[in-house]
């Protein structure tokens, strides 16, 4: 059998690259997460129509990015963890931060409280949940007031989670879509304060939130975009990626272009749209094809050789 060489990143393509070898005979050309992450952001961002949008109060408002004014924003990439990237070009970027209480947490505990089956399910049940029952809020500690001298408002979160000390009740007595929610908040409220705190210390005015956690989820979106509006006080607006969960496997897809420069033609991004990313006679396409109606998938296609 011929030896295919595929181009992989993030921590799979480590960690598998021997069952890889040994049931597929297929070889594992690491990239690093990182440099994909990043060159798969730069490629979106530039090249497709209605990619980056904004989310908050359930309306989906599309940013108009120019690709010569693209440079430096913060890119916040939401996995099992969470890595924070200053992005200042093709190429150059630094990892400046990150958390461990990611989407690996989110459905780690979700897993632990509701006994959830499945991510959809939990998210689902995020859905109908209220977090008012589980989270302490500020009403919670000053008898249904805001304590508006520091700036905040009867219903803004002191505690996650900080009801369940108070309630003299079992895990069973709460509903699982409740703690969903409580946890989905959790989560997204956090990353969305760590990002906005990034983004200041190295004065950067966008942050685009993607991984493969969003999943284009209005609550998650949402929460991220409150936290990131509340601390900012309104000065910083989140901003989200409809590939969000592709771009590791689209910057390792385009690698095929720095690792064979002889044997692939691959064509420049000749305007923004429509995309035509690559042609190598049968080898590589990416393609998106049509008016941008603004819910188009981009189709990758690698032949082996
Ligand atoms: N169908 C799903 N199954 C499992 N996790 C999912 C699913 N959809 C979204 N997720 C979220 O995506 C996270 C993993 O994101 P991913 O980018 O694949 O991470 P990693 O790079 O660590 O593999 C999970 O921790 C979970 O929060
Ligand atoms: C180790 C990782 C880069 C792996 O990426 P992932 O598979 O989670 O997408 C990521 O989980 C991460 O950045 N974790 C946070 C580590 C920290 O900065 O605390």
């Amino acid at each position: 059998m011929a030896n295919i060489c595929l181009q992989a990143t993030g921590g799979g393509a480590y960690k598998f690259a021997d069952l890889f070898k040994e049931k597929l005979s297929v070889s594992l050309d690491k990239e690093d997460e990182m440099e994909c992450l990043v060159t798969g952001a730069n490629f979106l961002l530039k090249a497709v129509h209605q990619e980056a949008f904004t989310y908050l109060d359930g309306q989906k408002e599309f940013a108009q990015i120019d690709p010569n004014d693209l440079y430096p924003y913060l890119l916040v990439n939401i996995g099992s963890g969470v890595s924070m990237i200053k992005v200042d070009g093709d190429g150059k970027f630094e990892r400046v931060s990150g958390t461990s209480l990611g989407g690996g947490t989110f459905w780690g505990l979700g897993r632990l409280l509701t006994k959830c089956k499945n991510f959809d399910e939990l998210l689902e049940l995020s859905h109908q949940g209220n977090n008012r029952v589980i989270d302490m809020l500020v009403g919670d500690i000053y008898g249904g007031t805001d304590y508006a001298k520091i700036g905040l408002s009867a219903t803004t979160i002191a505690s996650s989670f900080g009801k369940a000390i108070s309630d003299n009740k079992e895990l069973v007595d709460y509903k699982p879509e409740d703690i969903s929610r409580s946890l989905l908040r959790m989560i997204s409220n956090n990353i969305g304060q760590i990002s906005y705190l990034n983004a200041l210390r190295f004065g950067l005015k966008r942050i685009f939130f993607a991984g493969f956690f969003i999943r284009g989820h209005a609550y998650t979106m949402d929460t991220i975009s409150v936290a990131v509006n509340f601390w900012s006080k309104g000065e910083a607006e989140a901003m989200f990626l409809r590939h969000e969960g592709f771009l590791g496997a689209l910057g390792a897809f385009m690698s095929y272009e720095k690792q064979c420069p002889d044997g692939l033609t691959v064509n420049k991004v000749p305007q923004r749209f429509p995309i035509s990313v690559s042609s190598a006679g049968n080898k590589i396409y990416c393609s998106m094809n049509g008016k941008s109606n603004g819910n188009e998938s981009i189709e990758c296609t690698v032949y082996g050789t």
